[in-house]
This record gives structure tokens, sequence and C-alpha cells, in this order.
């Protein structure tokens, strides 16, 4: 496995995978918060932060979503890498498709990040990370903590762009400040943090159990779980919009960032092929109803191309990523062609109680 041990970039640290076969992920190392509050270390301020992703990783994309759905594009800038990893790490490789440098400090490598923010760091070099440009160095590189920020701690930044003169005309004319958009609204956060932390496990990581399983029985573990996870969820999204109720929330978006890779790669290269997501009632639907989910075009009256959750979807990326960048998974890095979905499909679920956030609008719901 490659990571920095002490600062320094090592190919040859522990195994991923213990003698039983069973995939274990490592504890991710910086943990700060930004909070809303005078005396914290990190405040929400416009243009001091800044996001390291790859559209590759599902992990990564929650921070995606939840910049786009809370209209923080201008205020948080992101910098991509490229979605092939080698021996090397995650690197910046802005020539291909898709891609961009490091905004921030011209770094070839994704690595040279940890190590400015801590020189004797002992860790993988993963995304998505949280970097301060005031204090130069990472807020946090866990995507959890790092969505709830962006979704709870910035609405006074939001508010004060809409109340400024060009902002309050940008909000008119595109809808991308002062955005009613609360995605762990109070009475539904129990529940919330519930699911997100139901799902992680047999679901989220599941989809990696399985595919980095090196023994029969914890691959069929881990296959079990997720299938049984996938029709539980099935089953309650017959009758309710989103997995907390009526209401679009966090634990969406981690549920989202799976489901949208699974048929492309999770089914074939992890052998998740039990089913297929297309396969299922609701969770088809459910998927195509997240992936159409954005700010309202005022003019057209569907979600605008530039902050919609369909903006964040780089399927490119992803197929690239997981079936060219694990060996051991796939020698000859062949990329499977298909299959072709069709997200932008009519799927109906604005026939169930509720819908998103009073700024979000779902494409099929606008059509009506
Ligand atoms: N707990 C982390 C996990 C992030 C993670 O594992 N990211 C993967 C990409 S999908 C990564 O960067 N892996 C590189 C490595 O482990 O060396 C989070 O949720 O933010």
């Amino acid at each position: 496995m490659n990571m920095l041990v002490d600062g320094e970039w090592r190919t040859d640290a522990l195994e991923s995978t213990d003698d039983d076969g069973s995939f274990e992920r490592q504890e991710t190392t910086f943990r700060n918060e930004i909070r809303d509050d005078p005396d914290a270390r990190f405040r929400p301020e416009a243009g001091r932060y800044h996001l390291y992703v790859s559209y590759a990783c599902p992990w990564a994309h929650r921070t995606l979503v939840t910049r786009v759905l809370k209209g923080l594009e201008d205020a948080i800038s992101v910098s991509v890498v490229d979605p092939y990893r080698d021996e090397d790490g995650w690197q910046f490789t802005p020539e291909k498709e898709g891609c961009t440098p490091d905004h921030v400090h011209g770094a070839d490598f994704l690595r040279e990040l940890y190590v400015r923010a801590d020189p004797d760091a002992t860790c993988r070099v993963t995304v998505p990370v949280l970097w301060d440009k005031q204090e130069d160095t990472i807020v946090n590189n866990e995507s959890e903590e790092i969505m709830r920020m962006l979704d709870t701690e910035f609405g006074g930044i939001l508010a004060s762009e809409a109340s400024e003169g060009s902002s309050v005309e940008r909000s008119e004319s595109d809808g991308v400040a002062s955005r009613d958009v609360d995605l762990y609204p109070e009475g539904y956060r129990d529940e919330v943090d519930r699911i997100i932390d139901e799902i992680y496990e047999p679901i989220n990581n599941g989809v990696y159990r399985a595919g980095f399983a090196t023994k029969q029985e914890p691959y069929d573990e881990a296959v079990d779980d997720l299938f049984s996870a996938l029709d539980h969820w099935d089953e309650v999204l017959a009758d309710q919009r989103y997995l907390a109720g009526d209401r679009l929330t966090e634990a969406d978006i981690a549920m989202f960032t799976t489901l949208v890779r699974f048929d492309n790669v999770y089914h074939t290269h992890f052998m998740c092929n039990v089913q297929y997501v297309r396969e299922y009632d609701n969770l088809w639907p459910y998927l195509r109803d997240l992936y159409q989910t954005g700010v309202a075009d005022r003019r057209e009256g569907t979600p605008s191309e530039r902050t919609s959750v369909a903006q964040t979807v780089n399927m490119d990326h992803i197929k690239e990523h997981y079936y060219t960048t694990h060996p051991d998974v796939n020698p000859n890095g062949i990329v499977a062609r298909g299959p072709d979905l069709e997200f932008e499909a009519p799927h109906d679920r604005d026939e169930l109680p509720g819908g998103p956030p009073s700024d979000l609008v779902g494409a099929a719901s606008a059509d009506d």
C-alpha cells in the first residue's frame, strides 16, 4: 500500500487487507472543524477554503454535491486530480480532460500538500481534502465531516453575499446566492445521522469490502450485507421520496454517490452483480430524482446546467479510475463499456409527499 510514513512517501507500507482476506479502511487523520463562531480557529469565510477532489471518488463526490446544492461554488474553490492513480498516489495533470492544476500551490502530487500541512504525516493520502488558504494547512479530510461543515456553517456567508448588490443581481438571474437549502434540518437530525451511519458499512463501504476481498467468505459476507441493505432501502423508498422521509438531506447525498457508480463500476469491477440498481423498482427512480436535482433556472424552470447534481457526475473519470487503478482486481486495466444509463429519464418521484428544499427543483417535477 502507498502512504506517507513520517512525511516520506512509501510504497511498501502495510497492507489494507487483513490475513482473513477482509478489507480494512484506515482512519482519517485531519479532523479540524470550520465553525460559525467568533472564537473558532477555522471560521466560514468566502474565498478562504479550497477543496481537493477526485471526480472518481464517492467520498469526495459528497462534498462536491453539497457545495453545489448549497450554492458555495464562488465561496469555495476546487482542484480536481487525475482519475488514474499509480504508485505515486493522486496527482495533478491539468492537461487531461476534466482535471485541473493545484490552484493553491501548483503541486504535482496531492501528497505534497499533506506534507506541507504536517511534515511528519503518517497517513494515506486521500481525497477529499479541505484546505485553508489562510493558515496554509489541511482543515479536514473526512468527507462526512466536510459535508456537514459546508451544509451547516456557511449560512452566514450566503446571507451576506445575497445582501451585496452584485450578488443580489446574480441571485435573481441564476439563483446562486441566498439559497434556502438546509440538508440537515431540525427535527430530522437524529434520523439523518442514524441513516448515514446505517448505510456506511453495508453500502458505501460494502462495495469496497466486496471488491477488495481476497477470500471467498468475506466477499460473500459483503455481498449479502450489501444487497440486503439495498433491498431494505428499495422497500422504504416505495412510500417516501427520500431516505429520511419527505426532505432531501445529507443522507441522500451519502447514498447518491455510491448508487450513481453502481451499475457502471461496482456491479462489474467489484463483483456486486446480484442485481443492477436500474433493476430496482424504487432505487433507480430515486437515483434519477437525485441526479436531476438542481437550482431552478428561473427562465426555464428546470435545473440550470451550472448548479445541479448532474454537473458533479463525471462518469469518464469514475470509470477510468476504478478500472485502471486497481491492478489486483483488474490487471489489464480494461475499462468495461456499459451500461449506458438514462439518468435524465423522468422519475415520477414528485408524486410522493415532499420534495427538494424550496430553492431547488427536480427536472421531472418542472416538466409537469
Ligand atoms: N474516510 C475518507 C475516505 C476517503 C478515501 O478513501 N478516498 C479514496 C478515494 S475513493 C482515496 O483517496 N484513496 C487513496 C488511498 O487510500 O491511498 C472520507 O470519507 O473522506
